[in-house]
């Protein structure tokens, strides 16, 4: 990965209290495991911004890098990467999840 990659990706999560790094956008993901990490963060009522790897082969490849995760999606929570569709799905309904973003005072919407 590129120093150039790695710090704009590094700026990113540093921006973004709650980040996705997705394929499509919340509206139309382009594939089932970022649609059901949009679920789980839609049912959090959590507020979030995503990145669309698909618009940008270097983020979508350099992600991977930096995480040392080698798919997408990938969520990251105050600069802490939590994981892909699976993990958010057994901390979801472990109650993990919600716990883990009121834990980092990202407080959900109403
Ligand atoms: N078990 C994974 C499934 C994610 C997955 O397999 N993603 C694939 C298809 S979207 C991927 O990122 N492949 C590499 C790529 O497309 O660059 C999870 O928990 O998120």
């Amino acid at each position: 990965m590129t120093d150039d990659v790695q710090n704009r990706i590094q700026g990113l999560v540093d921006a973004n209290p709650v980040l996705l790094f997705m394929k499509g956008s919340p509206l139309f993901p382009q594939c089932g495991f970022s649609s059901r990490a949009i679920a789980i963060l839609n049912h959090l009522g959590v507020e979030f911004e995503s990145v669309d790897v698909l618009q940008d082969q270097g983020v979508r490849q350099g992600i991977k890098a930096f995480s040392d995760w080698p798919t997408i999606p990938q969520l990251y929570v105050k600069g802490e990467f939590v994981g892909g569709s699976d993990i958010m799905m057994e901390m979801y309904e472990s109650g993990e999840l919600a716990q883990l973003l009121a834990d980092k005072g990202v407080a959900a919407q109403g």
